[in-house]
């Protein structure tokens, strides 16, 4: 094959609510009264545009890299994740396009900090604000989202060599 080579990955991603928490999304700490749960700071956001990004470099998962069952990553900031990511897609010689992001949160209202989000998880890949979507939807009050017992993330990431 000739040219370029692009390829693009998906990843979901759900953490429940934890009171007691903060709420880190985006690696922005968003005003809520509870945040989410998870080994590391549950960043469902972060992981989902990190699965994302190993999906589209045809690599393993996060929890291959980050295995939950590693005491030494509790707590880890997931901005340090995406960090890793760049460096793999840097190591495969793969530049990364963009990438895009929904997250589906009944409360609270994100998209104030979108712009926020943007700057951090650009930042920790190494790439433009431009070239990261952040956007935000209810699960219009049906099922887990909508009881809010957690929040989902999904994204895609574009990758190039
Ligand atoms: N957690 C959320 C959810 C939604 N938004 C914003 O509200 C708009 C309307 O949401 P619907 O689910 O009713 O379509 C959505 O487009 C977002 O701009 C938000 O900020 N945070
Ligand atoms: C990064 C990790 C590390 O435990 O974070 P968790 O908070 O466990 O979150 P999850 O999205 O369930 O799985 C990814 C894990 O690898």
């Amino acid at each position: 094959m000739t040219g370029g080579m692009n390829r693009v990955g998906i990843g979901y991603d759900v953490h429940p609510f934890q009171e007691g928490r903060p709420l880190i999304l985006g690696g922005v700490e968003i005003p809520h009264t509870r945040g989410l749960k998870g080994h590391s700071d549950a960043d469902v956001l972060c992981h989902a545009i990190a699965d994302a990004v190993l999906g589209a470099l045809g690599l393993p998962d996060i929890g291959f890299y980050f295995p939950p069952t590693d005491a030494s990553i509790e707590g880890i900031c997931s901005l340090l994740i995406l960090e890793k990511c760049a460096a793999l897609a840097a190591e495969k010689g793969y530049v990364i396009n963009n990438v895009d992001a929904s997250l589906i949160a009944e409360a609270p209202k994100v998209m104030k900090h979108a712009p926020a989000m943007k700057e951090k998880i650009a930042a920790a890949l190494g790439i433009t604000a431009e070239q990261v979507g952040v956007k935000a939807t209810t699960n219009e009050r049906m099922g887990f989202v909508g009881r809010e017992e957690g929040i989902a993330a999904m994204a895609v990431a574009a990758v190039e060599k």
